[in-house]
């Protein structure tokens, strides 16, 4: 259950038709929806409170500053992978202590940067960055907080792309390993070690993955605390998938009394970094048909939004579900939604079933709130599209549609030329 429905024929948004959206705002367009985020950080949030944690939402999966803001005024805290993310989340006033900072490649500007806002700590995802860490502390005169993100090699059993705690895998530090680098920090005058990380893949549908990466961790949390390390928080990542077609995720709640039931006895304060399940089905991109056409062997409906708006389905051939903003289709055909774009790849939906779309309708993409507008670009200078929360019965633009002039905004002709 979600809050985009329809209300007669028409597709809508909370208490907003999607129809009244477009013709103020234009399409394509990202809309969001204030109760669907509220409620789904709830759920994450009720999941757990039975022991003492914090939902630091992965800022990744959608940055625009109204889902931060959304999420921090019910207490969140932020999971990170640049400065820039950081940056979004101090505008929207993130605690600092409920920021943690994640990601392979750390720059020492970036470092710093979260050194000086007093971030919780950095999940170190390699033995170098350990040093590095250390280090760009010690010029600042700063501690810095760490645990050791550590990768223990289980299979999440999702797309091989959003796969990240098996072996081969670039992120974390390989778990037979992890001791050892806990040792070396223990050993560096600019570091405390606070935690213990994981995050093992995205869009997982079984708890039981979660589960076996606690097992592992339990093992190495023992021989830590064995060296005499006073470990304080046990961050497990994100990665609790969502119903995009007719997957069956897990309920946050049985994700939740899965976790507790392995980590009661750990006197551990737990961190989560949801991104897709509290924001995926809390978005839609809503773009217009602008033709129709038939191929050799093909039906396309051709539509304003393409892969740099949505790049899921090109990159990881994602499914979106797909309404009619006013159903007033005759039929269904077999075909593909393509974009604008010049690339074969570029579609939206391919080989399914979809309404009988005609040029001037408007399609609902659903399940677009994750992974959507963050991963747009501006390939073949497309600016990109406008983003809108809505509140009940009122909506605002939460980020203005791109201009012309924004496609060459910091360009120039060089003088000699
Ligand atoms: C370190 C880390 N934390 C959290 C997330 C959020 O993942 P998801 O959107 O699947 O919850 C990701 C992305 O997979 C990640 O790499
Ligand atoms: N971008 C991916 C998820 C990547 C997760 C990154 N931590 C998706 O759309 O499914």
């Amino acid at each position: 259950m979600h809050h985009f429905q329809y209300k007669g024929d028409e597709l809508f948004a909370e208490e907003v038709a999607i129809k009244d959206i477009v013709a103020e705002v234009g399409s394509p367009v990202y809309i969001y929806s204030r109760a669907t985020l509220e409620r789904h950080f709830k759920a994450m949030d009720d999941a757990f409170a039975g022991a003492p944690h914090t939902i630091c939402y992965s800022v990744k999966a959608n940055s625009n500053l109204a889902v931060l803001k959304t999420f921090v005024n019910l207490g969140g805290g932020v999971d990170i992978v640049s400065g820039g993310e950081l940056y979004r989340a101090l505008a929207v006033g993130v605690d600092p202590k409920k920021v943690v900072y994640s990601g392979v490649g750390k720059r020492d500007d970036e470092i710093a940067y979260a050194l000086k806002t007093g971030i919780l700590m950095f999940n170190v995802e390699s033995e170098q960055e350990l040093d590095r860490i250390n280090e760009v502390a010690g010029r600042l005169n700063k501690k810095a907080g760490i645990a050791i993100r550590v990768n223990p090699d289980v299979d999440p059993e999702t797309h091989p792309y959003i796969t990240t705690g098996l072996k081969k895998a670039k992120f974390g530090i390989n778990i037979e390993r992890a001791l050892g680098q806990y040792q070396r920090a223990e050993s560096m005058n600019n570091l405390e070690i606070l935690g213990i990380d994981c995050h093992i893949g995205s869009q997982l549908t079984k708890v039981s993955p979660f589960v076996d990466a606690i097992k592992k961790l339990k093992r190495l949390l023992e021989g830590v605390r064995d060296m005499g390390i006073d470990v304080k928080y046990l961050d497990l990542g994100g990665g609790l998938g969502i119903q995009y077609n007719d997957e069956a995720p897990p309920l946050p709640a049985d994700y939740g009394s899965s976790i507790i039931e392995e980590t009661k006895d750990l006197g551990l304060h737990l961190l989560f970094e949801p991104g897709r399940n509290l924001v995926g089905n809390a978005g839609i991109l809503v773009g217009r048909c602008l033709y129709t056409k038939q191929g050799e062997e093909k039906n396309f409906v051709i539509v304003d939004a393409g892969m740099n708006d949505l790049a899921r389905p090109a990159l990881y051939g994602s499914f979106h579900g797909v309404r009619p903003v006013v159903r007033n289709q005759s039929g269904v055909i077999e075909g593909d939604i393509v974009g604008p774009i010049c690339e074969s790849g570029d579609f939206l939906v391919k080989d399914r079933e979809i309404p009988n779309f005609q040029p001037g309708d408007l399609i609902a993409f659903m399940s677009a709130g994750a992974y959507g507008f963050t991963m747009s670009s501006n390939y073949n200078s497309r600016p990109r599209v406008a983003e809108v929360m809505v509140d009940g019965k009122r909506f605002e633009v939460v980020r203005e549609r791109e201009t012309l002039a924004d496609l060459v905004k910091g360009e120039s002709v060089p003088t000699f030329l």
